[in-house]
């Protein structure tokens, strides 16, 4: 029998998963967590610490090697079938965007359309149901007018909102977002981010997206996760973050070739009224 999520919010429970890579790499110890319908999470820690590791192996693009990850809608990802099912509802954004430069931002947007069609029937024209859908994500973003503009003539936040569009028109119910600001300047960076959370937030769409930067994490997160050397070191939302637990996310295991690690001070954050999704700069 499926077990089921703990409780009637949930939208994923990640139950003893853990990761070691080939080599005996430990990334994750075994970890267990939930993701709330709507909750938008963000993964801090130092490099190397598991954030890239919990984040792809909510959908498996990483394979966990212990526990299981369970989808409220489709149950234990445990074959092939609720795997494919719960990835078609889970949109990934990247840091570098993985879009195709020769294409227009509307035919990027398009290819989050193509989960919901059989390979033979995404080698023809999609139906104008999909075009339209398409054009309303760009719209969303702020880029209707960018719709059939090749992407390598966007700037980089244009490009990462052409990233965003593609997640929503896959329509999902969970977006994973691997350091989607990493290479974006640090206003862009803010209203990218901005825009994504608004988003999620009118959709009630779950967001886990895993960040450097901490100011944005306390900006912008309802919950922060911490994780230090491959396991979890805090896990509450951003007003319960103290020194001490940031002393603690950015630990390092002794390692003399590293250094010493510099962990962030706590400076107040500034809260800045959000950009209005058809305010973005372009
Ligand atoms: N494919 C892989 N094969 C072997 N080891 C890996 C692989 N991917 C990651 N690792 C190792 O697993 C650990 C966790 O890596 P992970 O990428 O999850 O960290 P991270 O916190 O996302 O780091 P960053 O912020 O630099 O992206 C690191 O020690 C890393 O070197």
């Amino acid at each position: 029998m499926t077990p089921a999520p703990s409780s009637f919010n949930t939208m994923l429970r990640i139950d003893g998963m853990g990761v070691t890579y080939p080599g005996n790499v430990l990334a994750l110890r075994p970890t267990t967590i939930e993701f709330s319908k709507g909750e938008f999470t963000v993964l801090l820690g130092l490099s190397g610490a598991g954030k890239s590791t919990l984040l792809r192996s909510l959908n498996h693009l990483v394979r966990p090697t212990s526990g299981k990850v369970i989808s409220s809608e489709f149950g234990v990802l445990d074959n092939r079938r609720t795997v494919r099912q719960h990835r078609s509802r889970t949109a990934m954004v990247f840091q570098h965007h993985q879009l195709i430069e020769r294409h227009t931002a509307l035919q990027n947007v398009l290819t989050g359309r193509l989960a919901y069609h059989s390979t033979c029937r995404s080698l023809l024209p999609l139906p104008r149901a999909d075009l339209e859908l398409a054009y309303h994500c760009l719209e969303r973003v702020g880029l209707a007018d960018k719709a059939i503009a090749r992407v390598d003539q966007l700037s980089g936040g244009q490009q990462q909102r052409v990233g965003i569009a593609r997640a929503l028109a896959q329509q999902p119910s969970m977006i994973l977002a691997d350091e989607p600001v990493a290479s974006l300047d640090p206003a862009t960076s803010a209203r990218v981010l901005g825009l994504l959370r608004d988003i999620c937030r009118e959709d009630g769409i779950t967001a886990v997206i895993s960040l450097h930067q901490l100011e944005y994490a306390r900006r912008f997160a309802d919950r922060i996760v911490g994780l230090a050397n491959a396991r979890i070191v805090f896990d509450d939302t951003p007003a319960h973050l103290r020194q001490e637990h940031l002393n603690e996310i950015y630990q390092q295991e002794a390692n003399p070739a590293s250094g010493p690690a510099r962990t962030p001070a706590l400076a107040p954050v500034a809260i800045t009224p959000q950009p209005k999704q058809m305010e973005i700069a372009r």
